[in-house]
């Protein structure tokens, strides 16, 4: 959430891992952000001139960081070259996102981002709460549903770190993830409707809270950073568990997919032709340059014995596209 200290709380990070002597990479994605009190690896603000795009493209502030976003997104492949070389000799990668949720978390680039990086590192979200901010139990449900909503739209592991645990003793919200009859006590003198709301979604949320890692944190003192780390570490556990295995899946579900689909569209070709009528295909990106020339010598194949049952003369066709069999055909 926006203010509620996810740059202090990066800075704090990288001193804590800088005492114990592990090196860390820093990555700034907030093009908006005006000065940030640590020296980021990479920076998309010498990428993108926020202010730039908001004149070019006419737009307020939270377009300009979208469309900032967007455009860095078309050179995370650079960043991630950069990021794989360094991850050899760097023990840890932070990535310090912009506030606003919808920028980021909802945003397609954001969105790319994330699974670019969950697909090669093991990759853990921290969802930074301001804890003086959740003492009312309404407002605590608000960002419990924030959360949430995250948690479900990346399918990452998940650390729900309550910040500023200098300025309010944390202990409070992780009672209320632990025991929902605390919750309800804190907020059974309430009667508006939303305090009603708010009871109900504590039940529904129940369930959620229970596979949630939350930790208290001031990165400010830098209170709390050894369970931050102890959470992160079994969050990096349930990534190479399940994640990992997920991700697989679901590549090799997109890849099946794509296949049959460009034999049915192979199909549809074949069909097509010898009914002597004219198809128009998809366009599709290819997922494998591989099966794509493999497709496409398959077609260039059904395509040249076509021609040949319509006795084309030989000049007709391209030499070039022709295989070894359908040379041999002919000449005989
Ligand atoms: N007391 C206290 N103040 C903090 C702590 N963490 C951050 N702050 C203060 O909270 C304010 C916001 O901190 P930032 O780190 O800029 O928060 P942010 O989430 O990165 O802000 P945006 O990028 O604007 O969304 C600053 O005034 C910080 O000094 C903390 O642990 N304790």
């Amino acid at each position: 959430m926006a203010g509620s200290g996810k740059t202090s709380f990066v800075q704090r990070i990288h001193a804590h891992l800088h005492q114990k002597e592990r090196p860390t990479y820093l990555v700034n994605l907030d093009p908006a952000v005006y000065q940030v009190p640590f020296d980021p690896n990479i920076d998309i603000r010498d990428t993108v001139n926020y202010k730039e795009v908001m004149k070019q493209y006419g737009l307020g502030p939270n377009g300009g960081i979208v469309t900032s976003l967007n455009l860095f997104a078309t050179k995370f492949d650079q960043v991630m070259a950069l990021l794989e070389q360094r991850s050899q000799t760097h023990d840890y990668m932070i990535m310090d996102t912009p506030g606003q949720i919808e920028v980021f978390t909802w945003s397609a680039s954001g969105q790319i981002i994330t699974e670019t990086l969950a697909s090669t590192f093991p990759t853990v979200v921290a969802y930074v709460v301001d804890t003086a901010r959740c003492v009312s139990p309404v407002t605590f449900m608000s960002n419990m549903l924030y959360a949430c909503s995250i948690c479900y739209k990346t399918r990452l592991p998940f650390v729900l770190v309550f910040n500023k645990s200098d300025l309010v003793d944390a202990q409070f919200a992780l009672d209320w993830l632990k025991d929902y009859e605390s919750f309800n006590e804190a907020i059974a003198s309430e009667t508006t409707y939303i305090a009603t709301l708010a009871r109900s979604m504590g039940l529904v949320l129940e369930e959620f809270y229970t596979q949630l890692r939350a930790v208290a944190v001031s990165a400010f003192t830098g209170a709390g950073m050894d369970d931050f780390f102890e959470a992160v570490d079994a969050a990096v556990v349930e990534y190479n568990e399940e994640y990992k295995t997920m991700l697989q899946t679901l590549r090799q579900k997109r890849v099946e997919a794509e296949t049959s689909e460009r034999q049915a569209q192979l199909r549809r070709l074949a069909e097509d032709m010898q009914s002597g009528g004219h198809t128009i295909l998809n366009a599709r990106p290819p997922l494998d340059p591989s099966e794509d020339s493999r497709l496409e010598e398959e077609s260039g194949r059904i395509m040249a014995s076509f021609l040949r049952s319509q006795q084309l003369p030989h000049d007709d066709l391209d030499d070039d596209e022709e295989d070894d069999d359908d040379r041999h055909h002919r000449h005989r």
